[in-house]
């Protein structure tokens, strides 16, 4: 069975700022991008990787690729406006018709999805469709109460949540009936889009390592995570 993975690179990155876009950024020598497709390539060199980046930075990562002599084989699709229009673009280069292949979608910017995860997502989506990684939440949760409760907030029950991580994957031709829908703002990842065509998601444990690059806090647990 073909496995492919959308890796989605095309945002802005303004709650981690600077001058270099994040998923460029080196961390402890090789930036953050080839280090998530080393994670593929690394559980397994068959998986067909796109890459998503916008135009205006394609030029920037070919000359990264030259410098780190980075050769791992990969598609390159257009930047969106959003991450589901990015997936949208990346999705256009998974053939139609493959009915048995999963599809994976994975920010570029988590770096540290152990190879396990990775093999559960894909294991899980050919069993029931759809699969995501997540994490259970370690600290007390409050919820922000407008409806006059006394204080303003109320602690609610952590056992009832979860946090969500990527590579979130799927049937082939689950995943494009789903991105065939018109973009809705609460279309924050690929679960929501697929549960909004009524496929229901299973969920697999993530790796608690597997953060989201986003702030320069997070860079300096990144920086951690590979020092010894
Ligand atoms: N138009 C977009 C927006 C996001 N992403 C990707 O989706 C992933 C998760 O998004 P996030 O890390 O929140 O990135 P940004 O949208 O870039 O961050 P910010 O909201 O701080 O600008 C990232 O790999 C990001 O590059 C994307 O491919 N296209
Ligand atoms: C897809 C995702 O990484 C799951 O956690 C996340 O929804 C995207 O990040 P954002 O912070 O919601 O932009």
């Amino acid at each position: 069975m073909k496995k492919y993975a959308i890796v989605v690179a095309g945002g802005k990155g303004l709650r981690m700022g600077g001058e270099i876009p994040k998923q460029f950024i080196p961390v402890q020598g090789r930036p953050v991008l080839m280090r998530t497709l080393d994670a593929f390539h690394a559980y397994d060199e068959s998986v067909e990787l796109i890459v998503v980046l916008p135009v205006a930075q394609q030029g920037y990562w070919n000359e990264l690729c030259r410098e780190y002599d980075f050769r791992i084989p990969y598609r390159l699709a257009d930047g969106g406006e959003t991450r589901f229009h990015s997936v949208a673009n990346g999705l256009a280069e998974v053939p139609d018709g493959e009915t048995d292949a999963l599809v994976a979608v994975h920010d570029g910017v988590r770096p540290f999805v152990s190879r396990e995860v990775i093999a559960a997502c894909y294991e899980s989506a050919f069993r029931k469709r759809a699969a995501i990684p997540v994490a259970e939440v370690v600290e007390t949760l409050r919820c922000l109460k407008s409806d006059g409760t006394e204080g303003g907030s109320a602690t609610v029950d952590r056992a009832q949540y979860r946090l969500v991580q990527t590579p979130q994957t799927f049937r082939a031709d689950v995943l494009k009936a789903a991105y065939r829908q018109e973009y809705r703002p609460f279309f924050t990842d690929d679960a929501s889009v697929v549960e909004a065509m009524g496929v229901p998601v299973s969920l697999v444990p993530g790796n608690r390592e597997n953060i989201k690059i986003t702030t320069p806090f997070d860079l300096k647990i990144a920086e951690a995570l590979l020092s010894d």
